[in-house]
Order: structure tokens, then sequence, then C-alpha cells
């Protein structure tokens, strides 16, 4: 089977989303759960968009004609502006309310005035574009936002320019989906925490705090755990996580080994264990511990980390493989491809914007790579300048 075609498989297993009301400004990165509806129109009010001069009609004619008009008031951005009389101007900043009666807004670089210092008494306008038409230089009422606009939809996930608009239209709190919370199961008993701990066979627990890492990258809340080879110990865990987490991913147990875990106390009744045309990654499985959605990654640690790029990340983005793959241009070195199975290496990207790949597939190489490269099962070369298909890591 290839990845892709496994993704459509467990998307069934895509964690529930549960909602709940956060501040605005703490939710960059969170899924808006309803369309954000504007309430207002933004700009509220009639606002200059330079600094200059508002003139009305009369005014305007008087200034083609190379009279001086006379400056009846100054509005910094903030204050209520005077309205105009007819045939005078008023000093306006850029953000400052439009005095009524104005035709357009002349920019202070089109007048003889200083830009800065007090406001003259009349200015001369020294050029002027063949048209002026009514409103120049004037942002008018909802020219950004409409009251009722839909501004953000629903399903987003909002970016820090979301995080401004939801300021901009006054709004404090937004209704969400909460974190997701994903629970880590990693197993073995050779497994241990420190140096000193992992002497002789034993080996030290990489996966765990990669995978939380990726889980926390991912703005998702992690809820660690490391279990033995016993089977009463990971239903236990089992059993505690269904209370907390919304998707669980063990690491290890699954393979061909006498002393497999994960796989001989899920396999048929809760779980299912295959082999996948890929490498790294090759076994994979999945399952439910009641209605608790479960993926079982490989123990090795470049087939954990290309388990959850491929698969943990599908679901917690609600996005399959297949349409989450970009396409870039191959630097080299030419690769061989593999006959039964789809091939992923680390890549790093050229001056030139093209990805190369590194020449092995194991956790260290992919610590320095910026893309996953995929190279299509079959019986020729990859060879350079050929579009290939990646994904960001
Ligand atoms: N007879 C067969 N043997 C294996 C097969 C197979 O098809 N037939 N597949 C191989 C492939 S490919 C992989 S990948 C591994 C997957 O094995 P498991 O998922 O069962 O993982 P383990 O056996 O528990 O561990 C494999 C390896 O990774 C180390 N490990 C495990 N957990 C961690 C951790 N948290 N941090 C760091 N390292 C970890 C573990 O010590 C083993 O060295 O099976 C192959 N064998
Ligand atoms: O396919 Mo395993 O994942 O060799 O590393």
């Amino acid at each position: 089977m290839t990845p892709e075609d496994y993704s459509e498989l467990i998307a069934e297993l895509t964690p529930t989303a549960h909602p709940e009301t956060v501040a605005a400004r703490e939710a960059i990165g969170r899924t808006l759960r309803v369309d954000l509806v504007a309430q207002r129109s933004l700009p509220a009010f009639p606002t200059s968009a330079m600094d200059g001069f508002a003139l009305d009609g009369a005014a305007l004619q008087d200034a083609r004609g190379g009279g001086a008009v006379p400056v009846i008031g100054d509005v910094p951005a903030g204050h209520d502006a005077p309205a105009l009389r007819p045939g005078t101007a008023v000093r306006v900043m850029t953000g400052a309310p439009i005095p009524t009666g104005t035709e357009a807004v002349v920019p202070v670089e089109f007048t003889n005035a200083q830009a800065t210092g007090g406001p003259p008494r009349s200015i001369r306008v020294s050029s002027l574009p063949e048209e002026v038409a009514k409103g120049w230089n004037i942002r008018a009422v909802g020219e950004d936002i409409t009251a009722g606009d839909v501004v953000i939809a629903a399903g987003s996930r909002l970016s820090a320019a979301g995080v401004g608009t939801l300021a901009m239209l006054g709004i404090d709190e937004i209704a969400v989906d909460r974190a997701p919370r994903i629970g880590v199961i990693v197993t073995g008993d050779e497994l241990r925490t420190t140096g000193t701990e992992a002497a002789g066979p034993l080996i030290l627990n990489s996966n765990l705090p990669m995978l939380a890492s990726m889980i926390a990258a991912e703005g998702s809340d992690v809820i660690e755990a490391t279990c033995s080879d016993d089977s009463g110990e990971l239903r236990g865990i089992l059993g505690e996580m269904r209370r907390v987490a919304d998707l669980v991913i063990t690491t290890g147990g699954i393979s061909a080994g006498a002393f497999e875990v994960v796989r001989q106390t899920l396999d048929g009744e809760h779980s299912r264990f295959l082999r996948l045309g890929l490498r790294p990654g090759a076994p994979q499985g999945h399952g439910r511990f009641g209605d608790l959605p479960l993926l079982h990654l490989p123990g090795t640690p470049q087939g954990a980390f290309i388990g959850f790029h491929l698969f943990a990340r599908s679901l917690m983005n609600g996005q399959v493989l297949r349409t989450r793959w970009k396409k870039g241009l191959f630097a080299g070195p030419e690769l061989a491809h593999h006959p039964k199975a789809v091939t992923l290496r680390p890549g790093a990207f050229t001056d030139t914007g093209e990805i190369r790949a590194a020449d092995r597939a194991r956790l260290p190489n992919f610590a320095a790579a910026e893309a996953i490269i995929r190279i299509p099962r079959g019986t020729g070369r990859l060879s350079p300048g050929s579009v290939i298909d990646y994904l960001e890591c």
C-alpha cells in the first residue's frame, strides 16, 4: 500500500475537535469555529489617506487657478474635524477624520506648505493631476471592511494578520477549536532517559522528546508516557489516556519480533498492523481503544519521525497526505528508485531554491533537513532537474 492510500484509510481517525472560547490575543494558530462576521464597518468614519489639506470644491477650483486657499483648522489623527466653509482648507493628517464638505485631500507635497510645524494661514497648490475625482485621498466608510462581511471563514487557522483584524474590529474573545491533546506512548524495555542509565544494550529514548516537540510545534498539547514491554501496563496507560487524549500515538513494538507489546496487546481487538510500500517507516498500525483513535508508529527514530510527518500530521490537520505534497526541483545526487516502495530522503534547499538530497535517511540526517523528499517507486533513477514531491519539515 502507498503512504497516500494509507493516509486515506486512516482518515476516519481524525480527532474530534472541541470548542473553547479564548482571548483573541491568544488565538494565533487556532481554528475558528464560526464565521467571523464584522459587526462594524472600517474605516468607521471617512478618513484621510494622506498628510495634506482637505479642500472643498470651491477651494479646489481656486487652487487650480493659482489662488491662495485659507487654512481654517488643523486635525491630527484622533481629533474631531471642523466643517469646511466654502473656499477653505483644513490641514489633515493620515488617519484623521475628514471635515464635512471636503471634496478631496491634497497631499502636502502638492502644496507650498511645510510638512512640519504649525498649520500655514493659507496654501497654494503647486501641481494637481488633470482630474481630481471626488473623494481623492479619502478612505470611505467601509472601504476595508463592511459590517456584515465574513472577514475570516470558519475552519481557517488564525494568522497574525487575523489577530490584528480581530483587534481592529474590537473583538476580545473568539470561539476556536481547543488545542488537540495528543498522547504519546513510547514502548520498549530497553529505553532509558539519561546517559548514565543507558549503559550496555540499553537505548536512550529519543522518540518521546522528538514527538513531543513536533506536537508542541503544531500548537497541540502533549501527554507523555513511557511503557515497558508489558501488556498490562500498556492497557493501563491507554485507559488513562482515554480520559484525557483526543488521539494517541505509540512508537515501537509493532513489527515481527517476539516482544512486540503494542501489536500483541492490540492486534485484532483494537488495532490493525500492516507493512506499507515505504522506506523508512514500513511497519504501521492504527485502531481505536474504545473511541480513542490510535496511531502506531515504528520504533526506529527515523520511522517514528517519518510516521509523524506523514500520518500523524495529516490526522491532526484533517488533510490527507495526497494533498499535502509540494512540488520542487531535484538538485541531485542521482538516486535509484526502489522497485516496491516509496523512499523518503532528507532534503535541503540550495541557494537557487532546488532541493538536494542527503545520502542517508537515518534520524541524524533529518536533523539538518528542511524537506522530506518523496522518491516514487520504480525501476529507473531519479535525476537532477526532475520535479519531485516534498514536505517541509
Ligand atoms: N523480522 C522483521 N523485523 C523487522 C521488520 C520486519 O518487517 N520483519 N521491520 C523492520 C523495520 S522497517 C522497522 S522500522 C522496525 C520497527 O520495529 P518496531 O516498531 O517493532 O520497533 P521496536 O522493535 O520496538 O524498535 C525498533 C528500534 O527502535 C528503537 N527504539 C524504539 N523506541 C525508541 C525510542 N523511544 N527512542 C529511541 N529508540 C527507540 C529500538 O531500541 C530498536 O532499536 O522493525 C524492523 N524489524
Ligand atoms: O522502514 Mo523501518 O521504518 O526501516 O526504518
